[in-house]
C-alpha cells in the first residue's frame, strides 16, 4: 500500500503524479475511507464510488480557481481529504469537526454548500454566469449523481445551461442507485445509454464517415449534416442531452483513472455545455458495500470485518412504528395509497411496498411532484400518505398550500426527521415545519409525545376529511405496549399531563418528555408545574389555554422547531388574540440561527432543550416581576 496521502496537502499536489501514482493513491484513499468511516459513521459507498473520479477531478482542473459544485455533497470526502482536510478527517460528522457535506466556511475548495439534491446545475450555471459576466477566466463543474438528475431542478438547470451554451461542465455519476435502486423513466433511459457503446461507436463512426467525404458545396454539407442527425437518432433513440443542445460524452469507465483524465480534458477543451456521463460503482472496493450499497449508503459506526452496525439503534423508532402501522391500517383501507420521494427505506415504506405494490409509489428525488401527484389522487377519492422528511418538504411549500390545502384534499403528510437529526446537520435538521404548515387554510398539524399517541394520530389523520401533517423525530429509544391499537384523537385536543401551580409548561412532540423530566427536578426545588402535551399546532386547543390562565402568570412553551413562527408563536398570537394581558409567556426553541452537526444530545443542550434547559427557563421565568397578573 502506497503511502501518498500525507504528503498532499492540496490539489496541486495531485499534478505530480503519474496515472499509475493515481491508482495506488485510489487504494490507499479507499482503505483510509473505509477505516474512518467504519468509526465515525458516514456515507460510505457513495464516497467509494467516486475516488477515481475525484482524483481525475482534481488532477485537471485547479480548485479552488476552478469551481467543483458537488451534488447533495454526500459523495465529497474524497475532496475533503484531497483538499487539506486529511489531518481532520476522523473528526468527521462529529460536534466541532467537518460537516459531512461541502462548507464553504471549512474550505476554499467548498465552492457551494449542498445537502439537498438536485440543485448542483443550477448553482454551476449561476457561477459560470458571473464569471462570464465578470470577465473572468475558470471552469465550473457540476456532478450530479443519476439519483440527483431525477429531481426537477436539475431540469430546470439543463433547460437553461442548452439555452445559454454557457461553458461547463456536467459529470453525470450514473451508479444505477438512488439510495435505492433508481427508479424512473430517466434512469431507464440512463441505462440504455450505458447498455450502448457499441451503438456509441457506431455514432462516432458514421460522423467520421462523413466527415471524410469531400465537400462539394453548401447544400451538401448541409444534407450531410441533417444526414448525420437523422442516422444518429436513428441508431441512439432520443440523444436527450444533445438534444437540448449539451454535448454527450461517454459513457466513461469511472474507476479508469487515464480515460477520466482523458475526457475531462477533452470536456474542458471544447468550451459550452458538455455531459460527461460517468459510470461508477457505488460502494466500490468493499465487497459488503458492492454487494448492498443501499445499506452503506448512509451508514453508522460498523465492523469493518462482517460490516456489522457496531451501535444498534436502541428499541423502537417512529420510523417503525410508522412502517407496522401504515401496513395494518391499509389492509382495511383499500384507499390508502404511500408515496416517497426516492425514501422507502428512510421513512418506513419498505414494508409498505412490500404488502401492496400497487398502492406504492416511489417518485424518485422530486418531492415537489410528490405532493401535487399525491393532490392528484386525493382529488378522485384516494388516501393518499405522503412520507418524506421534514427538511425535503420545504422543497413542496407551495404544492402543498396551492395543490392540496387549497381544495382542502385529504393528504397526510408524515414527516419524519422533525427536530434536530444529529450528524447530518444544517441541511437535514427538520426545524421549520412547524413555522411553514401552521399558517396554511385547511391544514391540521400533530406532534406525537411517544410512540402509542403517534400511532393514535396515524389513525387519526387518516380519519381526517383534509390535509393533515404529522411530525416526529429521527431518534429512537420508544417503547409500546399495544403494539396495534388506535384511539381516534378529537381534533385539537391537548392533554394536561401533570397539575402544579407555580407555572404551566405547554410542550409539543418531542418535548413533551423532557418538559416531564424538568417539572420532576423543579418539583424538588420547590417549584410546581403544570405540564400540558399540546398534541396539536394547529388546530390549538384554545379552551384549554384559556382554562390556564386564572392559575398561571406564567407560561412557557417548549418545541423542536424555529421559535420563529412556531407553536410558541402559535399560543402567544391566540393569547394576544383573545386580549389576554399579564401573562409571562416565554417560547423555547431552536433560536435564529442554522444548528451544526453534532450527537443530537449536544445539540439540544445547546439550544436549550434538554430538561435541564428547560429547568433554567422556567426559573429565569419563575423569578418574581412586579405588577404583573394575568386577565381576560
Ligand atoms: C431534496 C432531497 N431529497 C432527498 C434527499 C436524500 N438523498 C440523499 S442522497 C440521495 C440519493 C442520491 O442519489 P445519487 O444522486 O444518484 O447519488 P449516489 O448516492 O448514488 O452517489 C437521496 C435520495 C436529499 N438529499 N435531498
Ligand atoms: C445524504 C442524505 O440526504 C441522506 O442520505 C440522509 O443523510 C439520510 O439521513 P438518515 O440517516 O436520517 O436517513
Ligand atoms: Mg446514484
Amino acid at each position: 500500500m502506497s503511502d501518498y496521502l500525507q504528503s498532499i496537502h492540496g490539489p496541486a499536489d495531485l499534478k505530480r503524479f503519474s496515472n499509475s501514482e493515481l491508482v495506488e493513491l485510489a487504494a490507499e484513499i479507499r482503505q483510509f475511507l473505509l477505516k474512518t468511516v467504519a468509526h465515525t459513521g458516514g456515507h460510505l459507498a457513495p464516497n467509494l464510488g467516486v475516488v477515481e473520479l475525484t482524483l481525475a477531478l482534481h488532477a485537471i482542473f485547479d480548485s479552488p480557481r476552478d469551481k467543483i459544485v458537488w451534488d447533495v455533497g454526500h459523495q465529497s470526502y474524497v475532496h475533503k481529504i484531497l483538499t487539506g482536510r486529511y489531518d481532520q478527517f476522523q473528526t468527521l460528522r462529529q460536534f466541532g469537526g467537518l460537516s459531512g457535506f461541502p462548507k464553504p466556511e471549512e474550505s476554499e475548495h467548498d465552492a457551494f454548500a449542498t445537502g439537498h439534491s438536485s440543485t448542483s446545475i443550477s448553482a454551476a450555471l449561476g457561477i459560470a454566469k458571473a464569471r462570464d459576466l465578470a470577465g473572468e477566466n475558470h471552469k465550473v463543474v457540476a456532478v450530479i449523481g443519476d439519483g440527483s438528475l431525477t429531481g426537477g431542478m436539475a431540469f430546470e438547470g439543463l433547460n437553461q445551461l442548452g439555452h445559454l451554451q454557457t461553458d461547463m461542465i456536467v459529470v453525470l455519476n450514473d451508479n444505477e442507485m438512488s439510495i435505492a435502486k433508481n427508479v424512473g423513466a430517466l434512469s431507464r433511459y440512463l441505462n440504455r445509454l450505458r447498455m450502448n457503446p457499441k451503438l456509441r461507436r457506431l455514432k462516432s463512426d458514421i460522423q467520421e464517415l462523413i466527415r471524410k467525404i469531400p465537400r462539394v458545396g453548401k447544400v451538401t454539407v448541409e444534407y450531410l449534416s441533417k444526414l448525420e442527425d437523422s442516422l444518429t437518432y436513428l441508431v441512439i433513440p432520443g440523444m436527450f442531452f444533445e438534444e437540448l443542445g449539451i454535448t454527450y460524452l461517454g459513457p466513461v469507465n469511472g474507476h479508469d483513472i487515464a480515460e477520466l483524465k482523458v475526457s475531462l480534458r477533452d470536456a474542458a477543451n471544447r468550451g459550452g455545455p458538455v455531459l460527461i456521463h460517468v459510470l461508477t460503482v457505488k460502494g466500490k472496493g468493499y465487497e459488503l458495500a458492492e454487494r448492498n450499497p443501499q445499506r452503506f449508503h448512509g451508514t453508522g459506526p460498523f465492523e469493518l470485518a462482517n460490516g456489522r452496525k457496531t451501535e444498534e439503534p436502541s428499541a423502537l423508532s417512529y420510523t417503525e412504528v410508522f412502517s407496522r402501522c401504515i401496513v395494518d391500517l391499509a389492509k382495511s383501507e383499500p384507499k390508502i395509497i404511500a408515496v416517497t420521494a426516492a425514501m422507502a427505506d428512510g421513512t418506513g415504506l419498505l414494508n409498505f411496498s412490500k404488502h401492496f405494490p400497487k398502492r406504492f409509489f416511489d417518485v424518485g428525488i422530486a418531492e415537489e411532484h410528490a405532493v401535487t401527484f399525491a393532490a392528484g389522487l386525493a382529488k378522485q377519492g384516494f388516501h393518499p400518505v405522503v412520507a418524506i422528511y421534514s427538511t425535503f418538504l420545504q422543497r413542496a411549500y407551495d404544492q402543498i398550500i396551492h395543490d392540496v390545502c387549497l381544495q382542502n384534499l385529504p393528504v397526510v403528510f408524515m414527516l419524519d426527521r422533525a427536530g434536530l437529526v444529529g450528524a447530518d446537520g444544517p441541511t437535514h435538521h427538520g426545524v421549520f415545519d412547524l413555522s411553514f404548515l401552521r399558517h396554511i387554510p385547511n391544514m391540521t398539524v400533530m406532534a406525537p409525545k411517544d410512540a402509542a399517541e403517534f400511532q393514535d394520530m396515524l389513525y387519526t389523520a387518516l380519519h381526517t376529511n383534509g390535509p393533515v401533517a404529522i411530525r416526529y423525530p429521527r431518534r429512537a429509544g420508544l417503547t409500546l405496549e399495544d403494539a396495534l391499537a388506535y384511539v381516534p384523537l378529537p381534533l385539537g385536543t391537548a392533554e394536561i399531563l401533570l397539575e402544579g401551580k407555580d407555572i404551566a409548561i405547554v410542550a409539543i412532540g418531542s418535548m413533551v418528555s423532557p418538559a416531564l423530566e424538568a417539572a420532576k427536578l423543579l418539583k424538588k426545588s420547590g417549584i410546581d408545574c403544570t405540564v400540558v402535551n399540546a398534541r396539536f399546532v394547529k388546530p390549538l386547543d384554545q379552551a384549554l389555554l384559556l382554562s390556564l390562565l386564572p392559575n398561571h402568570s406564567k407560561i412557557i412553551t417548549v418545541e423542536e422547531n424555529a421559535v420563529a413562527g412556531g407553536f410558541g408563536s402559535a399560543v402567544a398570537e391566540f393569547l394576544t388574540g383573545q386580549g389576554v394581558t399579564g401573562v409571562r409567556l416565554k417560547a423555547l426553541g431552536i433560536p435564529d440561527q442554522f444548528i451544526a452537526h453534532g450527537s443530537t444530545e449536544i445539540l439540544l443542550a445547546q439550544c436549550g432543550l434538554d430538561a435541564e434547559g428547560i429547568c433554567r427557563a422556567v426559573r429565569e421565568l419563575n423569578l418574581p416581576a412586579i405588577g404583573i397578573r394575568a386577565s381576560l
